[in-house]
């Protein structure tokens, strides 16, 4: 289980996270819905231990980590996939997936690993000698999320996985982040469109202006119309280039 409690983030005078609270499980996938700016990526950075916070705890399994080191937090199982496409555009897919199993102390087979990840994403075995700059938006986002979870992490942190993605795309990434939470795992996804985030959270937290507004089960959210809502305030108010 992931805990955070009473978090807030700030970068000198700005707030970007105001006392959250939040509880993501093992088994689930939990979303952070919000607008451009709610305070997602802030969030995400501090659980990871790329912000510090200005206050609050975050504890996995019920340790606190708030003050550990990023790397200490990957060793106990958390994986970050941070917004954006972060991956070696100048190197082929296989040699991004390697970095990737050699960023952390290995255990067990590469070759496994390997296997699991083109059996899943066969696009990646065929392309596996391409360089990853001119895989697609769609395969460069299966890439990052096979090297965000190569070393089967426990704690999962997506930020935007569906960014600019079209929907088959979308479906496909939704379809392998839903199985990957259902192995006993916390997965944690960041998501603008409160439509595309109840489509495959269990449950929510609906952030705005760094503060937690609603919070509840996908059929909770749903009922009380916070898809629609927001997804007209994002249309009205925020671009998604
Ligand atoms: N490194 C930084 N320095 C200063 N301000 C920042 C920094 N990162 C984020 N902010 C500010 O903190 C607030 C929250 O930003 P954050 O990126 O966490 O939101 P978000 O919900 O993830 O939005 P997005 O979808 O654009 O990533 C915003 O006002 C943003 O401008």
């Amino acid at each position: 289980m992931l805990e955070v409690r009473g978090l807030d983030v700030a970068y000198g005078a700005i707030k970007a996270v105001r006392g959250v609270d939040l509880t993501a499980t093992s088994g689930q996938i939990t979303a952070l819905i919000g607008a451009n700016g709610a305070g997602k990526s802030s969030l995400m950075r501090a659980v990871s231990g790329i912000t510090p916070p200005a206050r609050g705890a975050i504890l996995l399994d019920g340790e606190d980590i708030t003050r550990m080191p990023a790397h200490e937090r990957a060793r106990r199982g958390l994986a970050h996939a941070m917004e954006g496409r972060r991956i070696f555009h100048q190197h082929t897919v296989e040699e991004n997936l390697v970095t990737a199993w050699h960023f952390r102390r290995p255990d067990g087979s590469f070759k496994d690993a390997l296997d699991q990840v083109y059996d899943r994403f066969s696009i990646l075995r065929e392309r596996r000698r391409a360089k990853a700059g001119t895989l697609s938006g769609g395969q460069q986002q299966t890439l990052i999320l096979s090297m965000a979870t190569l070393h089967s992490p426990r704690f999962l942190l997506l930020d935007e996985p569906s960014l600019g993605l079209a929907p088959v795309i979308v479906s496909q990434i939704f379809d392998f982040i839903r199985d990957y939470a259902r192995a006993d795992r916390v997965v944690l996804l960041s998501e603008q469109l409160a439509t595309l985030a109840l489509r495959v959270a269990d449950q929510g937290y609906v952030l705005k202006h760094g503060e937690v507004v609603t919070r509840g089960s996908r059929a909770e959210l749903s009922s009380r119309g916070i898809a629609d809502s927001l997804s007209s305030a994002y249309l009205g108010t925020a671009s998604r280039s």
